[in-house]
């Protein structure tokens, strides 16, 4: 399988090169030449099979032949064995056609877990192969640093640069990034907003001489990897309601546009998913521009679900290229329009075809509490605030008589404050991480200027590429 960037500029790769790569060369995603696909009778095949059999049938279609059988089979078994949950990511039944996926039962309590835990290890597995390190840098609202660090945490070919923005995160999430004690991990609060971290990391990658000074690597799920992991779960829970015989519609809540642009692999996949719908809180940039074909920025405002604060969301470029019938030309225009001004245009046959494939609707932060309260009300249920923001969604885009999946991607708990004030209960973090809060931290403060943080990342790390 080979990958091609969405701006058109940067040499193909294969998986293990996309994979280190992270972001491409002319500052494009990477994405497969072309979508493998599953039939019927393959989605079938896949019926009663474990989420790590799908997990192998899935992602051994992208990774080819560059990975051995076993031993990606037995990187897939690892990771899932860190989940708390014997179904890894269990489906729970909240209405007659309404379903959580609740993908919160890994070791940072969030979906990230899902892809993290595979990523460190085979990039661990490459960076073997080749007797190399890698300096990983990511970007967090939140829920990727604290599921990075816990996942490369102490490997030995790598070091950590977190950058997170400074305080804007829960404090759960914070303790969770700056409590590893690992001794290649690196906590950076940035001041800035996520969209500062994001670009820091993004011009990081933009300046060869330091990506190449220091062998950098990318977790954001800006690397093709990620992605590839979150696939799997659209077919587990789609096969658990009956897939390929009967569709099955999603609702995701969105920032990065990660996670919804996996449940749009799957369908290009084959998986027949009826609606996807993206949910998002007062930032509503892509509710904005499924409305009015105008992505336009905003500003950030903070919200109960801070991990959506996000006005530039990098996985969009993805489906651009698709809609646009992967003219990078297109895309680049986008790209370049939205560095200049903060906007860009959707060009009508492009923003229809994503009409069809998405909806998209906006929970105020009023809404997100009242679901929160009402749910619990109803179904006994607790949620936390973004998950909120889709069971919200799905209530006005599900379609009737089509099962609706809303994915839980974090355990209320990450979010205690704001729960508590929703529907007055505040809960507990699970046992195995009771003592997070009082474990000891450690970060560093930076501004949000690419030579302050190049000039970090250059001092700590130990790559040798
Ligand atoms: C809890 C939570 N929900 C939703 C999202 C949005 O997911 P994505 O960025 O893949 O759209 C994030 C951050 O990415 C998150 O941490
Ligand atoms: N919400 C995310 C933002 C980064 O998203 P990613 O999926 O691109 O890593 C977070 O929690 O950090």
């Amino acid at each position: 399988m080979e990958y091609i960037s969405t701006r058109g500029e940067a040499p193909a790769l294969s998986f293990r090169d996309a994979l280190m790569a992270g972001l491409a060369r002319d500052g494009g995603l990477y994405v497969p030449r072309e979508w493998p696909t599953f039939s019927k009778k393959d989605i079938k095949a896949l019926r009663g099979k474990t989420y790590q059999d799908v997990a192998f049938a899935v992602i051994s279609r992208f990774v080819g032949d560059e990975i051995a059988a076993d031993k990606l089979k037995a990187m897939i078994d690892e990771a899932y064995a860190t989940f708390r949950h014997p179904a890894v990511v269990p489906l729970v039944q909240t209405g007659p056609n309404d379903f959580v996926l609740e993908l919160f039962h890994g070791t940072t309590l969030a979906f990230k877990d899902v892809a993290m835990q595979l990523l460190a290890r085979l990039m661990d597995h490459v960076l073997a192969e080749r007797g190399q390190r890698a300096t990983i840098v990511g970007a967090t609202s939140g829920d990727t640093g604290g599921a990075a660090i816990d996942a490369f945490a102490g490997r030995e070919r790598t070091d950590v640069f977190i950058l997170f923005p400074h305080g804007k995160v829960s404090p759960v999430q914070q303790r969770q990034m700056t409590s590893s004690g690992a001794s290649n991990v690196y906590a950076v609060a940035v001041k800035g907003n996520f969209d500062d971290c994001q670009n820091l990391v993004k011009e990081m990658f933009n300046d060869v001489a330091f990506r190449e000074k220091v062998g950098l690597s990318g977790v954001n799920s800006i690397n093709w990897a990620r992605i590839m992991a979150q696939v799997v779960y659209y077919f587990t829970s789609a096969l658990s309601l009956g897939a390929p015989d009967r569709k099955v519609s999603f609702t995701v809540p969105t920032g990065n546009f990660g996670d919804i642009f996996a449940g749009y692999v799957a369908k290009k996949m084959g998986l027949p998913i009826e609606r996807l719908a993206i949910s998002t809180n007062d930032n509503d940039i892509l509710a904005r521009t499924l409305k009015t074909g105008r992505y336009e920025m905003k500003g950030v405002h903070a919200t109960t679900s801070p991990s959506m604060d996000i006005q530039i969301s990098s996985n969009f470029e993805r489906l651009l290229f698709e809609a646009y019938g992967r003219d990078a030309g297109a895309v680049r225009n986008a790209m370049a329009s939205l560095k200049q001004s903060g906007s860009f245009e959707i060009q009508p046959e492009a923003l229809k075809s994503i009409r069809r494939e998405f909806r998209a609707a906006r929970a105020t932060e009023k809404q997100v509490a009242a679901t929160i309260k009402e749910t619990l009300a109803e179904t006994g249920y607790l949620i936390d605030p973004h998950t909120a923001t889709a069971v919200f969604a799905a209530k006005k885009l599900a379609k009737p008589g089509v099962p609706m999946v809303t994915l839980s991607t974090a355990h209320p708990a990450k979010f205690p404050a704001a729960v508590e004030s929703a529907c007055g209960i505040s809960p507990a973090l699970p046992l195995w991480l009771a003592d997070l809060m009082t474990r000891e931290e450690r970060f560093d403060l930076l501004d949000a200027d690419l030579k302050a943080v190049e000039g970090f990342i250059g001092k700590h790390a130990r790559a040798t590429a």
